[in-house]
């Protein structure tokens, strides 16, 4: 199936210019990424199916003002979440120069608003904090939790994109959720 269906399908609620946006942005990875790594995923199926996988927590996701993205490196999940999110306004922090230039161009190309890129070490950031943080592939959730805790308050919730080991990683300490798909866990904290 292809990825305009599989979303049609889950009944995902995705602005007019999604569709336009994400052709844009795969034509300008495949690009960039013939000359930079920016991403291990190099053929279209693979990309289509990290865009379903980033946009998919739309579909449960409470409406949030802003968010923050963890590591974005080619745009996964902050960039594809801020096509479908042109209300909430998205935060990407990318140490890598070549990685961060690509989500900038993006920004610019795509006249994105609710955009901001930040290239650094999400240590190295300024205090702020946001209604939902989010990261994929970039460490485990105790990490994430210790380098997410300037970025949020007691009423922030945090998205992170884990696979079956996501059972190890929380405690009943932790108030979460995990939302499963076919290849993914979905662990959201701040939520029971
Ligand atoms: C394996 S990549 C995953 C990229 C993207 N999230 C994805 O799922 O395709 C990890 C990314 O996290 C970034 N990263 C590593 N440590 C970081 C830190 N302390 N703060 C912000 N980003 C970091 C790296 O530069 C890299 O681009």
């Amino acid at each position: 199936m292809d990825l305009k269906s599989a979303l049609q399908d889950d009944n995902i609620n995705l602005p007019d210019n999604f569709f336009y946006n994400i052709q844009k942005f795969k034509e300008q990875l495949f690009k960039w990424n013939k000359i930079h790594n920016l991403t291990g995923a190099k053929d279209e199926k693979t990309i289509d199916e990290f865009i379903y996988d980033a946009v998919f927590p739309i579909s449960f996701l409470p409406k949030t003002k802003n968010l923050l993205d963890i590591g974005t490196g080619a745009g996964f999940p902050g960039m594809i979440l801020a096509f479908g999110l042109p209300d909430t306004q998205v935060t990407l922090v990318e140490p890598l120069a070549k990685r961060a230039s690509f989500l900038q161009f993006i920004k610019a190309d795509l006249g994105l608003d609710n955009v901001r890129v930040v290239k650094k070490r999400v240590e190295d950031m300024e205090s702020e904090i946001f209604e939902l943080v989010t990261s994929r592939a970039v460490t485990d959730t105790n990490m994430l939790l210790k380098l997410s805790e300037n970025f949020r308050d007691e009423n922030s919730k945090l998205l992170f994109y884990k696979g079956e080991k996501v059972y190890d990683e929380v405690g009943n300490d932790l108030k979460h959720k995990i939302i499963k798909t076919k290849n993914r866990h979905y662990l959201l904290i701040g939520e029971d």
